[in-house]
């Protein structure tokens, strides 16, 4: 039976560990799917490279209200599909030669935990002083009667469809629904949301995501506050029934997308068998230094984290190292400030304290919301959906949460990330620094003016 001194299990941001600093020691990475793991290859990158062709699409047909007319030609699914993963696809065996070159085993199976520290990996069996599990997470599938025995989709699968349907339905409200929603809508796809919510982006800022959600009217056939009810193959596609408030309705389409959330793999790692304690959703439960219950064992990412989300698994990956390097000297995560973007249209992108999650836990907060369309570069943009909305909070003036819907909304919102992570009042950031003008950042600096 080999024994390793560190064994990385998955090599999505687990495959980030590695470093000279560990050449010393015997080491194995197991990765039964792609190197690079779920954001590199069905995750994070395709997907957003999907997305700057849509919103090119979409600024295109758009353009009129510029006084610029342009026509849109049908786009041409096969050649985006195929420029983004002839970019992705070979980066697989780059990686493992290039850690096989450096002397780390590499096992292409899937690995199941026996006992506490010992791995089973197809015929192998293998132990380690230190284990990492970073296994990630997979798209949940809701049990829906009829599912089962109907073709359809998840983000897994369909980057990477032979040609764009004339009629997608999404079940689910959420961050893949408001992506793949935009991105097919903009290739000319008939696009209907069915959405358990009655709006889309639920864990939004309400503002926001009621914004989102009449936007999104304007594009989609939207079902909200639905509850399917079967699922059924008919020629051509499915036909998905369900009640609504309104009443019920059918819908049928050439293909299903179902985005319902995803769940981590701590099951298929047995887990379990493996002494580390889950929490009720199976996430793998840690301290705060991404140690596990087993000692020896650390984990980190989607397999440990509710957030689900890139930023979050390098940042833990960076101080898992550290402290697989440091044992007397352990980190924990520096800055629980945890921002997100959503990458529809419009942009979306959030950090901190919501205004409604600011009411429910009686915080007391000062809010400022400004428009885009009050700034010079708002106006150029004739832009009039687009908002920036901080809290702060009235004795301190720190900021507690900014959210913002509206063109380049993932890199507005950088600066109130920034100063929330530094500690920066409102006034620091929004007084205290020269805004360029007349740049959109513009309606940040007003919003924190105004507060
Ligand atoms: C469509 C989509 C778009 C996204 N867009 C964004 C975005 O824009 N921004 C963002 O921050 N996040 C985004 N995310 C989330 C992001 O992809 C994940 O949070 C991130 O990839 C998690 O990294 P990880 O290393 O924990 O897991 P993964 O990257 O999933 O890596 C886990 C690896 O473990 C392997 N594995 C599984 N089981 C086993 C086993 N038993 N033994 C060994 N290996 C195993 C898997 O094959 C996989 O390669 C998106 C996700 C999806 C699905
Ligand atoms: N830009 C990004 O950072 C990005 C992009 C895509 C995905 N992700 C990550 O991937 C995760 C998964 O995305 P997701 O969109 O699948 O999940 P999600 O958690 O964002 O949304 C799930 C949605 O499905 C709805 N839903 C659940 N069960 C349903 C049912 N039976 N019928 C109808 N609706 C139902 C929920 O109301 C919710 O709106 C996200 O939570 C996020 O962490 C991130």
């Amino acid at each position: 039976m080999p024994h390793y001194d560190l064994v990385i299990l998955g090599a999505g941001s687990g495959n980030m560990l590695f470093g000279e600093e560990f050449a010393h020691l015997r080491c194995a990475i197991v990765e039964p799917g792609r190197f690079g793991g779920t954001c590199l290859n069905r995750g994070c990158i395709p997907s957003k490279m999907f997305v700057v062709a849509a919103d090119a699409a979409e600024e295109a047909r758009a353009a009129a209200r510029l006084g610029v007319h342009a026509t849109v030609e049908p786009v041409d699914w096969k050649t985006v599909r195929d420029r983004v993963f002839r970019r992705i696809d070979p980066l697989h065996d780059s990686a493992v030669d290039y850690r096989r070159d450096n002397g780390i085993d590499v096992y292409s199976e899937e690995a199941r935990f026996v006992a506490p520290k010992v791995l089973q990996v197809g015929a192998e069996r293998i132990t380690a002083d230190t284990f990492v599990v970073s296994v990630g997470s997979r798209p949940l599938v809701p049990d829906i009667p009829g599912l089962d025995s109907v073709p359809f989709h998840t983000s897994d699968t369909i980057m990477r469809i032979e040609d764009s349907p004339a009629s997608l339905v999404i079940l689910g409200g959420g961050f893949i629904a408001a992506e793949f929603g935009h991105v097919f809508s903009a290739f000319g796809s008939d696009v209907t949301i069915i959405q358990r919510g009655p709006r889309l982006l639920m864990a939004e800022d309400e503002q926001v995501s009621e914004r989102f959600t009449e936007l999104a009217s304007r594009r989609h056939r939207l079902l909200l506050g639905a509850t399917v009810a079967a699922v059924e193959r008919r020629p051509g596609g499915v036909e998905v029934s369900m009640t609504c408030a309104d009443g019920d309705h059918v819908v049928q389409a050439e293909m299903l997308l179902v985005c319902t959330g995803r769940r981590p793999n701590s099951d298929r790692l047995d887990a379990a068998a493996g002494g580390l304690e889950l929490d009720g959703h199976g996430h793998i439960v840690t301290d705060n230094s991404y140690r596990t219950s087993v000692p020896g064992v650390w984990a980190l990412g989607d397999v440990v984290n509710h957030f689900q989300l890139k930023h979050m698994a390098n940042a833990e990956s960076r101080v898992v190292r550290h402290n697989l390097l440091h044992p007397d000297d352990l980190r924990t995560l520096s800055n629980k400030v945890a921002p997100h973007a959503v990458f529809t249209s419009p942009q979306i992108a959030s950090v901190g304290l919501t205004e409604q999650e600011a009411r429910r836990r009686g915080v007391e907060y000062l809010v400022s919301v400004r428009d885009y369309a009050d700034t010079a570069y708002g106006w150029a943009l004739e832009d009039t959906t687009g908002f920036v909305k901080v809290l702060a909070d009235p004795h301190d003036r720190s900021i507690l949460g900014a959210h913002i819907i509206g063109p380049q909304a993932a890199t507005l919102i950088q600066p109130l990330i920034q100063a929330m992570s530094l500690g920066q009042t409102a006034d620091q950031v929004g007084r205290d620094v020269l805004y360029i003008h007349p740049a959109l950042t513009e309606a940040v600096e007003q919003a924190l003016l105004d507060l």
